[in-house]
């Protein structure tokens, strides 16, 4: 890796985030390429730091990334703790900070007094805009497997994280004669969904753009499970409205949202306002006949070996080109500047 020290991996400041953005054979096949990794100790993270150690990489304390060589790559999912230390690396995670969200500006701002660059995940696109690495695959399993369990009476609360051996082993426990939608069918978790219920072996229906275009209301009101995992940045007409959920007639009696635009212009579902957490999964929009929404905005956190071990396999090519900057890393670093040069960064 010319003119770098390699990449150093944080520990998660949260203590609900199990994922890592590179597991230990990722790390080993950057080693083997005679890319260092340094990794940081975390007591939360799925991957044990003994595994990173075998792997090749060189393990240090948790939290000591503002101290890593200045030209090393800091890798992560979200926001570096220490609020108060300025950003002076190249750093890779979600910064969630160019749409005018809460924390942005401040965000921004460390970058400005540090003088660090942010590559954000979720701005790693292809020519054709589209994101190159997702969690989405594991938010759509998780999420279909959740309406399953809830409509069998088998969804426990609090949601803990498990694996996808333990999740597998629920879903086919128990065989029922629900019928699934799957709304986004096509794109990542909406293939994740399906996966999910055809271990559950539940008979499923799946839409996308060509069948919601002229929506056959009566047909979605049909099935008992609803799950969405629409990508949309336009608004557009609703899939269920409360005309829907005050129909006697409704056979559908519980709602996955994994898209979870619950805030913004693009809601698809506006029969309910708020997500659902891992506390209390589910909430009960209508009594008779019942119907409950599951809309919890971190699934991929449930199954936190399986979802960091796709995104890794996903970042990996791209991590290992990062030195040679281009592409991918190209538009990303654009998009950092103009949000920069924006009005959040203006002050
Ligand atoms: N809840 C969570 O924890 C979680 C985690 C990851 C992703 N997500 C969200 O899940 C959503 C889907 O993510 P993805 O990675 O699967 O996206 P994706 O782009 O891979 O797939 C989205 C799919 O929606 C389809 N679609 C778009 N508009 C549609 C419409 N009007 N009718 C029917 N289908 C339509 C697209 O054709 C595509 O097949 C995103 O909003 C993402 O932010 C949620």
């Amino acid at each position: 890796m010319r003119n770098s020290t390699g990449f150093w991996l944080r520990g998660e400041a949260s203590e609900n985030e199990r994922r890592t953005p590179l597991v230990p054979a990722d790390a080993a096949r950057l080693i083997a390429g005679g890319v260092p990794v340094t990794v940081e100790e975390s007591a939360h993270r799925a991957f044990p730091a003994a595994a990173y150690a075998a792997a090749g990489a060189r393990v240090v304390p948790g939290g000591t990334w503002p101290d890593a060589p200045p030209a090393a790559v800091v890798l992560g999912l979200k926001e570096p703790s220490s609020a108060s230390v300025p950003l002076s690396h190249r750093h890779v995670f979600f910064g969630h900070a160019y749409k005018g969200q809460g924390g942005g500006p401040a965000l921004l701002r460390r970058f400005a007094e540090g003088g660090g660059v942010l590559l954000d995940l979720e701005y790693l696109t292809d020519e054709h805009g589209r994101r190159v690495v997702a969690f989405g695959h594991w938010a759509g399993y998780v999420g279909a497997a959740l309406a399953v369990l809830h409509r069998r009476g088998l969804l426990a609360a609090p949601l803990r994280p498990g694996t996808r051996e333990e999740l597998d082993e629920r879903l086919r426990g128990a065989r029922d004669d629900a019928r699934a939608l799957v709304v986004g069918a096509l794109g990542r978790s909406g293939r994740g969904a399906c996966e999910a219920l055809a271990v559950a072996g539940v008979r499923t229906t799946a839409w996308d753009v060509a069948e919601t275009r002229d929506l056959d209301r009566a047909a979605l009101l049909g099935h008992d499970l609803l799950v969405n995992t629409v990508f949309t940045t336009e608004p557009g007409p609703a899939f269920l409205g409360p005309d829907d959920v005050a129909r006697a007639d409704r056979r559908l009696a519980v709602v996955s949202d994994v898209t979870c635009d619950v805030t913004s212009a693009c809601h698809r579902l506006p029969v309910y306002d708020r997500v659902t957490d891992w506390a209390a999964p589910v909430r009960r929009l209508w009594s008779a006949p019942p119907l409950d929404v599951i809309a919890i905005d971190n699934l991929p956190s449930l199954l936190p070996r399986e979802s960091s071990t796709a995104f890794s396999r996903g970042l990996l090519p791209h991590l290992a080109v990062l030195p040679r900057g281009g592409g991918v890393w190209s538009r990303c670093e654009e998009h950092f500047h103009n949000a920069r040069r924006g009005p959040a960064s203006e002050r």
